[in-house]
C-alpha cells in the first residue's frame, strides 16, 4: 500500500481533512519564505488536534542546528525532512528519523545522491527550480528515477489526483508526497482534492 503525505499543512481543519481522508503523515513547513510556514505555537497545536497513527513531519531548509532543537523542544514532530544542501552528518544530529529531499536535475545519478544520505529513512525526490527549494507544484521527469534502488522512495512535485494513479504505476515509490496538488490557494488545503487525491493513490 503506498503512504502519502499531505505537506505544507497550516490549519488544524486541513490536517484533520488529510487524517480522515486516510493520509499517512503531514508535512509542517519551518522555512519562512515559504507561503506554508507556521511557527512552533500554530504547529503544536495542529499537531494535538490529529487522531492517532498520522505521522507528523516537520520540514526545514538548511537550518541553523540551534534552530531545529528549538522547534523539537517545542513540537511533537515524528520525522525531519531536509530539503537544503544538509549532509548526512548534519541530518543525524537531532536523534529523530529524517528523510532527505532531492531536486531533481536531467543527468542525475539518483542511486549515486541518494547513497550520499546512509542514515535516511526515505529519499523524497522533487522537482528543481532555481530559487525554489519545494513546493514547485512542477513534475519531474519521472523516468529519471531508478528501477533498482535500495533506499525508500518519496515521490514529491507536481502531484495532483490526476496524475497520481500513473506516477505510482510508473515509480512504485514507497510514498507520494503532496501540497500544491490539493490547495485552494497557498497554503490552504481543499479538503475535497486531499480525498481524491487519496482516493487515487489507495483505491
Ligand atoms: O511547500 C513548500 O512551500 C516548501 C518550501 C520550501 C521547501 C519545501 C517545501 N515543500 C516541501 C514538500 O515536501 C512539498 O510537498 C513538495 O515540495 C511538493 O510540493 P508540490 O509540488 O506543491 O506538491
Amino acid at each position: 500500500m503506498v503512504r502519502v503525505k499531505v505537506c505544507g499543512i497550516t490549519r488544524p481543519e486541513d490536517a484533520l481533512a488529510a487524517a480522515e481522508a486516510g493520509a499517512d503523515a503531514i508535512g509542517l513547513v519551518f522555512y519562512s519564505p515559504s507561503p506554508r510556514a507556521v511557527d512552533s505555537d500554530s504547529a503544536r497545536a495542529i499537531i494535538e488536534c490529529l487522531p492517532p497513527f498520522i505521522t507528523s513531519v516537520g520540514l526545514f531548509v538548511d537550518a541553523a542546528p540551534e534552530y531545529v532543537r528549538e522547534v523539537l523542544s517545542k513540537v511533537p514532530l515524528d520525522l525531519l525532512q531536509f530539503h537544503g544542501d544538509e549532509t548526512d552528518a548534519y541530518c543525524q544530529l537531532f536523534s529523530r528519523p529524517y528523510m532527505k529531499a532531492l531536486r531533481v536535475r536531467s543527468g542525475d545519478d539518483l542511486n549515486a545522491l541518494a547513497a550520499r544520505w546512509p542514515g535516511a529513512c526515505g529519499i523524497l525526490l522533487d522537482s528543481f527550480k532555481q530559487g525554489v527549494p519545494g513546493g514547485t507544484g512542477e513534475v519531474f521527469d519521472w523516468s529519471m528515477i531508478p528501477v533498482n534502488r535500495t533506499w525508500n522512495l518519496i515521490l514529491a512535485g507536481g502531484l495532483d489526483a490526476d496524475n497520481v494513479a500513473g506516477a505510482v504505476a510508473l515509480c512504485q515509490p514507497w510514498a507520494v508526497d503532496v501540497s500544491g496538488g490539493v490547495e485552494k490557494s497557498k497554503g490552504i488545503k481543499d479538503a475535497a482534492k486531499i480525498t481524491r487525491f487519496v482516493h487515487e493513490v489507495k483505491a
